[in-house]
């Protein structure tokens, strides 16, 4: 069983759901990321989602596309990614999530291979049809990493059922159709979709877009889901920080959404 199969047991077996959160690397620069990545170690957050900035991040809305493009604009290319990775020592595990056309510019093999070497235990490519995700899937099952597939609101149960059955990971159901961003709530379809996949697969399910306040997380708690990612919410916290402070508001809102899983 993988480390992260091994925290959403644990998490299950708690009778919580496992928080997940977003954070655009690079995003306002290297030093605070990593001072990010520390403080969700330390915070009890299960599972770290580390993105690599994209210039044509066509699934974002406007809070992470704006935070790709703040890291871009300082210089950030996906070697800083490796030398962040180079300079954390975290006990919790980290998700790498990327656009497929960076993986394919550096090379699909290396660029597994290097995550792996920076004990990276999983990746997520948000525009990687399932149809040419099988040398991925390999490469990742050879360094026991986790190809980690979305469902979307509006994927059928045929596609569901193909998508589960290749991922080897936990599966990413996209909360809304559309872009990543905060929503005021969620259509009961996500209910839905959580037992259409768990007809066809035990896989852990993780939900994401637009989760931002305890309340959200309650409702997908009860709808019976592992994992919540939260993004855009986590880094309008981090671009409200200073150099100075100790991103004491990004702290507090993780400590706020830690009391609700
Ligand atoms: O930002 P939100 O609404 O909290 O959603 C998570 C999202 O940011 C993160 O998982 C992600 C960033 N870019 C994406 C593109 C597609 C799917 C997911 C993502």
């Amino acid at each position: 069983m993988s480390l992260i199969d091994k925290i959403f047991q644990e998490t299950k077996s708690n009778n919580k759901i496992a928080l997940m959160p977003f954070i655009m690397a690079g995003d306002p620069n290297i030093e605070i990321t990593i001072k990010a990545l520390n403080i969700l170690d330390k915070s009890g957050s299960h599972v770290i989602e580390l993105g690599i900035p994209y210039s044509d991040p066509l699934a974002d809305g406007t809070a992470i596309q704006s935070s790709a493009q703040r890291a871009l604009n300082k210089g950030f290319r996906i070697n800083h990614l490796f030398l962040i990775l180079e300079n954390i020592n975290l006990s919790i595990p980290i998700i790498i999530f990327c656009y497929f056309n960076l993986i394919l510019h550096y090379g699909i093999g290396n660029f597994i291979y290097k995550l792996y070497q920076l004990n990276v235990k999983g990746i997520i490519i948000p525009d990687l049809p399932v149809e040419e995700a099988d040398e991925i899937l390999m490469l990742c099952q050879q360094y026991n990493m986790s190809l980690n597939l979305l469902v979307s609101p509006v994927s059928t149960e045929s596609r569901i059922r193909l998508i589960v059955k290749k991922a080897n990971g936990f599966i990413y159901l996209v909360s809304s159709t559309g872009v990543t961003g905060i929503r005021d709530n969620f259509s009961d379809v996500i209910k839905d979709k959580i037992e259409i996949i768990r007809r066809y697969s035990n896989k852990p399910i993780v939900i994401g877009f637009g989760v931002s306040k305890p309340s959200h997380i309650k409702q997908i708690k009860a709808w019976g889901a592992d994992g919540i990612i939260i993004g855009s919410a986590c880094m309008q916290q981090i671009s409200k920080s200073t150099e100075s402070d100790g991103l004491d508001d990004f702290k507090n809102f993780i400590n706020e959404m830690l009391q609700s899983i």
